[in-house]
């Protein structure tokens, strides 16, 4: 295996994002004491669970239109973009996003009036992707099976930003005690089947007033093709190499980050012993959660 050096902090791996590697504690803290307003929203999500997605379509619901953000969603990330003026000096609304847990997520978010969107989907498609990611940049001699034995299954030594599993409960225990309707919880599985009505749920959600024709043009404009052709004409990629070290192909080497788009490729991954394995430490890890989950 051939893979940057690891930096653990807070009991999670961290991902080797510029900002995090100067200084991991200065960067989390300055996000979890980021002044906020009271009309920010925060997309909040394990790695691989459909940010790019989700981000696009609420930055079109709060636009009213749909144009594509030139700005990759990396623009808004709070973990790694290079200073966080940036995200001090947009206008409002914010659409930020962030892989980081609910723990680190600016405290004075929802005092203030601010949402979070977390989206929630199958661990095992999660692995699939995150493996594929993983190996474009630069993970390699590691079979998927050995990257879900030692990275992604077992719950505490995983690989980016702490466990699915942990991840999961969290946002579950936060959206339990959330009071003022300031968390919504999303399932990228109930997204790819039901577009329409989740983009209507995610609207609501957002206060946004959209005509039923705004909400299929936006489902449209953000499906996996068209999102993945806007991703190579449209978006303004530059903001990438100030973040991280990407392989060199003349600088513009990046993951694939639309890859296949689809519910299940995980059947295509997993061998029936590695599936089994999986599924008692899911059942052991979840046993407590009262999360709607029927991952297929
Ligand atoms: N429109 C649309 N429909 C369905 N699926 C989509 C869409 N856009 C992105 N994707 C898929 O989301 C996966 C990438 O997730 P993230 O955006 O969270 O990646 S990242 O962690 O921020 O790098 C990645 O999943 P995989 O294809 O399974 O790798 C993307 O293909």
């Amino acid at each position: 295996m051939d893979f940057p050096e690891r930096l653990i902090f807070d009991g999670m791996n961290i991902p080797p994002f510029r900002p995090l590697k100067e200084n991991v504690e200065k960067r989390f803290t300055e996000i979890r004491n980021l002044e906020c307003r009271k009309d920010d929203i925060i997309l909040a999500t394990y790695n691989k669970s459909g940010t790019h997605w989700i981000w696009e379509v609420v930055c079109m619901l709060i636009k009213g239109n749909t144009e594509y953000t030139k700005e990759i969603k990396e623009f808004f990330f709070l973990e790694a973009i290079p200073d966080l003026d940036v995200v001090h000096n947009l206008p409002s609304p914010r659409p930020m996003n962030t892989h980081l847990p609910y723990r680190w997520l600016p405290k004075q978010l929802t005092e203030k009036g601010g949402k979070i969107i977390h989206v929630i989907r199958n661990p095992k498609d999660v692995a699939v992707s995150l493996y594929h990611h993983l190996v474009d940049f630069g993970l390699s001699n590691i079979s998927f099976s050995q990257f879900m034995e030692t990275m992604f299954m077992i719950p505490s030594p995983a690989f980016s930003m702490g466990s699915w599993y942990d991840y999961v409960k969290e946002c579950e225990q936060a959206a339990e005690n959330d009071k003022h309707g300031a968390i919504l919880t999303m399932f990228y599985e109930s997204m790819k089947k039901n577009p329409i009505d989740e983009t209507k749920r995610l609207a609501k959600f957002l206060n946004v007033e959209a005509s039923d024709k705004l909400i299929e043009d936006i489902v449209e404009k953000c499906s996996f093709g068209n999102l993945k052709n806007a991703d190579k004409t449209i978006k303004d990629q530059s903001i990438l190499k100030k973040i991280i070290d990407l392989p060199s192909v003349d600088g513009q080497a990046k993951p694939n980050i639309y890859r296949k788009g689809i519910i299940g490729d995980w059947k295509n991954h997993f061998t029936v012993a590695l599936n089994e394995q999986f599924d008692k430490i899911y059942a052991e890890e979840m046993k407590n959660s009262k999360l709607p989950i029927q991952f297929e």
